[in-house]
């Protein structure tokens, strides 16, 4: 995935100016920033949520700028938010089918499923791949239960489930570890290095935790009110002065989370 010199203002507020970076197949790519610095703005551009008011978003080579976000996921782009979107009245299961029921409509799999066979063979593919998104995850004990109830790092894990259940190339992720505990995070930094490496898809994620960030992402970018100010691996952004100063403040001082 590719952004190209984008910018997008919102009336006289300029969220971003002139971002370009590249995600490479099979990464895992993080952006991080200060409160306001442009990044939810970014993925949303990514996305389809919303339109750069200059600059080109190209995926597999192709120019989706223009394309809504339906048809963005049904290329492969699939993501989760920042704020939780379950459906809070239905089981984790219902909510996890609701990725799925996308995905058929969107014709992908309906014309795998009359090639095997008819509705049975499509119903039950259907339930296959749910099935083993729930065992990834983990979640087989609360695959009844009402989303709703659960707590919020469950939440997090079925709306990435419901998510994965699009099966996408390039998975946006907007803060999954916000709001959780150290083993919420551990288990959910688990699940996405599996994701990537077992799954084979392309992360791009949004996360405050910088122990978090520098552990697994491949490449990280910064920005800084509505700027690129470095990209890199971890360890090249660590060590950028700009970074230092601009966003991580203090440069001795160590960070454990930065908002
Ligand atoms: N829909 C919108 N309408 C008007 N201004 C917006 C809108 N969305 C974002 N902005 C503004 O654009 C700028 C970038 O916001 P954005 O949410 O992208 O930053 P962020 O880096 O994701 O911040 P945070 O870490 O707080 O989530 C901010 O000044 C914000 O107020």
């Amino acid at each position: 995935m590719e952004a190209e010199r984008v910018s997008l203002r919102f009336g006289g507020v300029r969220a971003l100016t002139d971002v370009s970076f590249a995600v490479r197949g099979g990464e895992i790519f993080s952006i991080i920033g200060p409160n306001g610095a442009g990044k939810t703005s970014m993925v949303n551009c990514v996305s389809g949520r919303y339109r750069p008011t200059e600059g080109r978003i190209l995926f597999d080579g192709q120019d989706v700028t223009r394309t809504g976000t339906s048809r963005r996921a049904a290329l492969g782009i699939g993501r989760t938010f920042q704020n939780l979107a379950l459906f809070g009245h239905m089981t984790v299961l219902d909510n996890i089918m609701v990725g799925r029921h996308h995905l058929l409509k969107s014709g992908l799999l309906r014309g795998m499923a009359y090639w095997l066979g008819g509705a049975q063979r499509e119903e039950l593919e259907h339930r296959r791949e749910v099935e083993q998104i729930i065992d990834f995850l983990e979640i087989q004990h609360i695959r009844k239960a009402t989303a709703g109830t659960l707590s919020y790092g469950l939440r997090k894990r079925v709306e990435l489930a419901r998510a994965i259940a699009l099966r996408p190339k390039l998975i946006l992720l907007d803060e999954p570890m916000a709001g959780m505990n150290l083993e919420e995070k551990e288990d959910m930094a688990r699940f996405i290095i599996d994701l990537n490496e077992e799954w084979g898809m392309t992360v791009l994620m949004i996360e405050h935790d910088m122990g978090v960030v520098m552990d697994i992402s491949h490449r990280i970018m910064v920005l800084d009110f509505g700027r690129r100010i470095a990209d890199g691996t971890p360890e090249v952004v660590l060590a950028d002065e700009h970074v230092r100063r601009a966003y991580l403040g203090e440069a001795d001082e160590p960070v454990e989370r930065v908002a």
